[in-house]
């Protein structure tokens, strides 16, 4: 598939998403780099965002929770430009009813070529990294060209 090349901003978006064994972590690695995150745009699904929030002071664009649709919400956002990074504790011991929305956002991550990170110690990296500070860039689909080609 043609791709094309686009520039984050300097503010980012960012993604938040824990499963439930995993939420202590999430929060205590926001607390740990809450100076980092601040100045960002942050999204996270229901639960998840509203404990960040209570737990770290952190202002967090609560989706809906997980189980419910918040996964694809953040698929969905994804699919329109609007994250950069996804942070996503995922519980890697737990089946969870919603097991097709967690492939399904994972997928839309790598299709759109979004850094995920799934552990406190690849987020240390992502959040470390002097491209979570400037602006970087990043190949994406090239959709006109994707659908021009699919039209004819
Ligand atoms: O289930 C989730 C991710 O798959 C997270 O949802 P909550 O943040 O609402 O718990």
């Amino acid at each position: 598939m043609q791709q094309k090349t686009i520039h984050t901003a300097a503010t980012k978006q960012v993604a938040l998403v824990a499963h439930d064994n995993k939420k202590q972590e999430l929060v205590a690695w926001c607390q740990k780099h809450k100076a980092d995150l601040a100045p960002h745009t942050l999204y996270g699904t229901g639960t998840t965002g509203a404990i960040i929030e209570r737990e770290t002071g952190l202002t967090i664009n609560k989706l809906i929770s997980g189980p419910l649709g918040g996964d694809q919400q953040i698929g969905s956002l994804i699919t329109e430009g609007k994250v950069d990074f996804l942070i996503f504790f995922w519980d890697p011991f737990q089946p969870m009813p919603h097991d097709p929305d967690v492939k399904a956002l994972l997928r839309i991550a790598a299709v759109w070529n979004i850094p995920v990170a799934c552990n406190r110690s690849s987020a240390d990296v992502m959040v470390g990294s002097t491209l979570f500070r400037g602006s970087f860039e990043r190949q994406v689909p090239d959709y006109d060209s994707y659908l021009k080609e699919r039209l004819g």
